[in-house]
């Protein structure tokens, strides 16, 4: 269906392009791939990342200027100028991205739309360079290989021949190891590291490319008005690829080519209206954000997946790779050790000198009431708080104060209080996330991901979507997430919660399994009932210090974990 619907509207433009467009409407349909290129950039870092950067409409600007500057007062060509209009805002995202990156959503939002204010500032009052307010006019049209591609038909061409090529490019891009990784970055960015997806790197690199994209697409723009001004930085041109890219559908690359398309058109076909044509024009966007909050594709996806267009087209489900087992990382540290870790929020010591050694092979239970600081012990060995004093050890290597996917890739996985499992995923896509830091290719990360479904008993899962799932099955889709990138030690955040008696002998058979097999494993948990049997050491935790560690049946029988935690007839 989707193919149906793509190929049928790449035929439609071409049919009006070679025959009933006027040059008018040859150039309206030439600004429509420019923008589609520009958005495509805007796709990767907002749509697949979740990163609002208002620095598209910058980028873009920057490489119109670069070709304006360089094609009217150097008289280079656009074998030069088109490479260098991608190249300059690169160099730019990279160094701006490194500053901004790290900052909360809203701050980069702002941070990212004052780039845009500075090179505005700066193209108006670099005269000699920019020609100011008013611009270079003259800029030489694009030459190819020694043709002067003119105005019209041909221009139009060369731009939507780079339109299907970034498109290409950038669909290639979203369904590979980068477009996924920046998915489940999106969704849940402290989950996403401690997958060993480096979020830092992943957005920077998302960043640039946006820019790439950007630059290329200012470029053209320049190429198609022959003038350029202070105006291809201002901030309806961002608003025109913001709007682009949500009324098209988000991270879908035919989304940017049919936002771009509809949206440049929309004025045109609304013109006969006159004045009441912005009116229109507001309420046709307004009704599409409210009626298809996924944007067109959006809704398309959604038509071809009704149930008569099913019968008309039919729907093939996507063949899913053959299930692989992953190897053992190379060089697989075993066991994990801490010694008088702190940590304190405030005035609370949450973590108060907590040493405590993981054994290949065994399970260690670590139990406590409530806001003892079970789950910052978790936090601070995954990497996801930094300890104010302690050491650890992960395999005899120093790891102390080591960041969230460093320790991932190193041998370390954990599991959620509350499965962070990426709602809009589904849970083949969300299992094949942890293998993206390691494999080759999607494809093997989802043929290991196969494996560890399997292992855990819910491969019939895999055609589905994590929304909607049972706490039960989503337990076992997190754990098979732990496992499939076979962790020296494996951290569990009360993993039983919720799970019904039958349940938990299940997990607790798997749990068994992966000791035996050398895991070392950290079981936070409230149900004596299951953790005792399971473990072969106890700690318990109470405000923040150490007060039992033990074997398991001395539990019950000691005074002081009586008091703090399970009351005078161990009852929890
Ligand atoms: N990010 C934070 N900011 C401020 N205080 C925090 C933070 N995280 C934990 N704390 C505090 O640290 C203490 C330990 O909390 P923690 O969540 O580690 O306990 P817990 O034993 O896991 O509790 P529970 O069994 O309820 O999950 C609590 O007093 C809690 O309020």
């Amino acid at each position: 269906m989707e193919s149906v619907v793509l190929g049928t509207g790449a035929l439609a433009l071409l049919v009006y392009a070679l025959a009933f467009a006027s040059p008018y409407g040859l150039r309206v349909l030439t600004v429509a791939g420019v923008y589609a290129l520009a958005t495509f950039g805007f796709q990767i870092v907002f749509g697949l990342g979740g990163a609002l950067s208002l620095a598209q409409g910058a980028f873009f600007g920057v490489g119109a200027y670069v070709t304006g500057i360089l094609g009217s007062r150097y008289g280079l060509g656009f074998e030069a100028t088109f490479p260098l209009s991608m190249l300059v805002p690169l160099l730019l995202a990279l160094p701006v991205g490194l500053a901004v990156l790290r900052l909360e959503s809203h701050y980069f939002a702002l941070a990212t739309l004052g780039i845009a204010q500075v090179l505005h500032l700066l193209a108006v009052n670099l005269p000699d360079l920019t020609g100011g307010s008013n611009g270079l006019a003259g800029v030489p049209p694009a030459v190819l290989f020694g043709w002067t591609v003119p105005r019209g038909l041909p221009m139009a061409g060369l731009v939507w021949g780079l339109v299907a090529l970034g498109g290409l490019i950038g669909w290639r891009l979203a369904r590979g190891r980068l477009g996924r990784s920046l998915t489940m970055l999106r969704d849940d960015a402290l989950a996403a590291a401690t997958l060993g997806l480096d979020v830092g790197r992943l957005r920077l690199a998302a960043f640039g490319i946006s820019a790439l994209f950007a630059g290329a697409a200012g470029a053209l723009a320049v190429h198609t008005q022959r003038v350029v001004s202070p105006e291809v930085l201002e901030f309806p041109v961002m608003v025109s690829i913001l709007t682009i890219a949500i009324v098209g559908g988000r991270g879908r690359m035919a989304g940017a080519v049919l936002g771009a398309v509809l949206l440049l058109h929309l004025p045109e076909w609304f013109r006969f209206l006159e004045r009441g044509y912005l009116v229109v024009y507001g309420v046709a966007l307004l009704a599409t954000v409210v009626l298809a909050p996924d944007g067109l594709t959006g809704l398309l996806d959604r038509i071809a997946a009704h149930r008569i267009a099913v019968r008309l087209f039919g729907r093939k489900p996507r063949p899913l790779a053959a299930a692989k087992e992953p190897p053992l990382p190379p060089a697989h540290p075993s066991g994990l050790s801490v010694e008088g870790l702190r940590k304190s929020f405030g005035g609370v010591r949450a973590v108060d000198g907590v040493s405590l050694d993981l054994r290949p092979g065994i399970i260690t239970g670590l139990i406590g009431p409530n806001g003892s600081g079970k789950s910052t012990v978790i936090n601070l060995l995954s990497g996801l708080e930094r300890p104010e004093a302690g050491r650890v050890l992960l395999g005899g290597q120093e790891v102390t104060g080591a960041r969230a996917d460093r320790l991932a890739r190193a041998g370390l996985a954990r599991s959620f209080q509350a499965a962070a499992l990426p709602d809009e995923a589904g849970v083949l896509e969300a299992v094949a996330a942890a293998r993206l830091a390691v494999d080759p290719d999607a494809a093997t990360a989802e043929a290991h991901a196969r494996w560890a479904l399997d292992r855990l008993g819910v491969g019939g899962l895999a055609g589905r979507s994590c929304d909607g799932l049972p706490a039960a099955l989503r337990r076992r889709v997190e754990l098979a997430r732990a496992l499939v990138r076979r962790p020296a030690v494996l951290l569990l955040d009360e993993p039983a919660a919720g799970l019904t008696d039958g349940e938990k002998a299940e997990l607790a058979a798997v749990l068994r399994d992966l000791a035996g097999e050398g895991m070392a494993v950290l079981l936070v948990e409230h149900d004596m009932g299951f953790l005792l049997p399971l473990a072969g050491r106890v700690l318990c935790l109470d405000r923040g210090r150490v007060i039992y560690d033990g074997p398991a049946d001395g539990v019950r029988r000691n005074s002081a974990v009586a008091e703090a935690y399970l009351g005078p007839a161990g009852s929890a």
